[in-house]
Order: structure tokens, then sequence, then C-alpha cells
């Protein structure tokens, strides 16, 4: 397998509840992507998130992040990814800004180190006025962005997104897509779930289609044109009319 790529799959599948959830799942992304994740409900994005985000064993395949082979080596995830699952995992007596501290600390940065890391995302996603309040009287969109702002505290070299626009305001969704080019620029990689097509347009250099667990499509998208083409290859797989 090639190491030159930040995240490398290879053959992964993974049952759940005794039926494959995902099936012989494989491919590639560099430093700088944004790959979009598509599939109808049930289509096995979730699962295949949670392993690439260490959550997750799989049954078989191998997963290589940097270089390292993930599987053997989980902890690889509490400096290199960081993960925004479909409901942030929030502690609702913990403050905005003490959330971000302790997401700071347990990917491993020192008291002092934690708390510029804290200022500094809390600055970037405008959550100041909302530094001290409790996470269990935020907003559902605040409780998102607070769960945004935890995945991204450690500036992570794979960031796996899953159905972040949920709950924001179009001013927020907006801000969320400047957000994720900004950090591929930077220079990390940019997995994006999402059931919205139009969000995948605009921000991901390629899509992936999954369907019924197994990868039905991996493809670079270009401007308006594959917008279009974007919409009738997910239709075409997921009514199982594609050729
Ligand atoms: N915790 C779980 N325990 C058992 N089975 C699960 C669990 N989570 C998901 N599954 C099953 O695994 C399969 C894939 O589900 P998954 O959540 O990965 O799909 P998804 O593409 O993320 O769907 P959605 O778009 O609805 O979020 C489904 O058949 C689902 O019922």
């Amino acid at each position: 397998m090639s190491t030159s790529h930040l995240l490398n799959v290879d053959g992964v599948s993974r049952r759940r509840s005794g039926r494959e959830a995902v099936t012989d799942v494989s491919f590639s992304l560099n430093r700088g992507e944004v790959l979009g994740l598509l599939g109808v409900n049930g289509a096995g994005k979730s699962t295949t998130l949670s392993m690439l985000s260490g959550a997750l064993r799989p049954d078989h395949g191998r997963i290589e992040l940097d270089g390292q082979d993930f599987i053997a080596h989980p902890a690889l995830a509490r400096q290199l990814v960081g993960w925004l699952p479909e409901s942030a995992p929030l502690w609702p007596e913990l403050s905005v800004e003490e959330h971000l501290v302790a997401f700071a600390r347990l990917r491993g940065a020192a008291r002092q180190a934690a708390r510029r890391a804290a200022q500094s995302i809390i600055a970037r996603l405008q959550l100041g006025d909302l530094r001290q309040r409790l996470a269990g009287v935020l907003s559902q969109g605040q409780r998102q962005r607070l769960g945004l702002a935890c995945a991204l505290v450690h500036d992570p070299a794979l960031i796996i997104l899953d159905e972040p626009a949920n709950a924001l305001d179009p001013i927020q969704a907006g801000e969320l897509r400047k957000l994720i080019r900004e950090r591929a620029a930077a220079g990390s990689a940019v997995i994006l779930s999402t059931h919205v097509l139009a969000e995948v347009v605009a921000v991901c250099d390629r899509v992936a289609i999954l369907h019924e667990g197994r990868l039905r499509q991996d493809a670079p998208l270009r401007g308006e044109q594959g917008g279009t083409s974007l919409e009738a290859a997910f239709f075409g797989i997921a009514t199982g009319t594609s050729a």
C-alpha cells in the first residue's frame, strides 16, 4: 500500500447486528483534500466514519494513517484525527470553554497549550459570547458549533465531519464551508458526510458514494457540471438504475 497519502483505507469491512454494514471499502485521501461521503440512510457512512475515527474496529481490512497502521495503534486517533459524530458527545454541566480545554488536554496538550488552543478555536468559531455558557443550555445549533470546535481544537491532520451542518442556520452553514476550505488549505484532509448534495458541490474536491455498505463511486468533482452529474450518479446508485 502507498504511504504517500495521509489516509489509506484498504478492504475494510464491519458487521453490525449480524449484518454487513460496510463491505470491502477502499479509498485514499491526501492532505489538503476534501472528500464528500454520500449515501442513503443506512448506507454505512457513520459506520465507516466511526472506524476512521478509531471508535469502531473493522472486522477486516487495513487503515493506514500518516504511514502508520491505525488499527494496531488506535491511540494515533487522539492526535491525528478530529471527529464530529452525528450527535456531539457533550457534558451538560461543563461550559463551552471547559469543554475545549478538556478536549485539548485529552488530545495530549499541556495545561497552558490547551488554554491557548481553546482561546484560538473560540475566536475562530465566534464562540466568545458563549464561552461561559453550560453545554446543557445551548441551542441545538450552538451545540453543533461546540462539537465542531471540540473536533478541531487540536488542529488534527484528518478531520471527520458527520453531517456537520445539522441545525446550523444559513450564516453558520456558510461559515462552516469557509472553515472546511481553510483547514484544507492549511494541509488537513477532510471527510464530510452529508445528505445535502449542494453542500458537497460547494466544498468538496471529490465525492464517494456508499450504497448497501459498498463504495459505488469515488470521483473528482468539477464545478457546476460536477453538481449535475453528481445528482444523476447519486440517484442512479440509490435507485439501482445506474449503469
Ligand atoms: N450501533 C449500531 N448497532 C447495530 N447496528 C447498527 C448500529 N449503527 C448502525 N447500524 C446498522 O449498520 C448499517 C449502517 O448504518 P450507518 O449508521 O453506518 O448508516 P448511515 O449511512 O450513516 O445512515 P444515516 O444516513 O441514516 O445516518 C445499518 O443497517 C444500521 O442499521
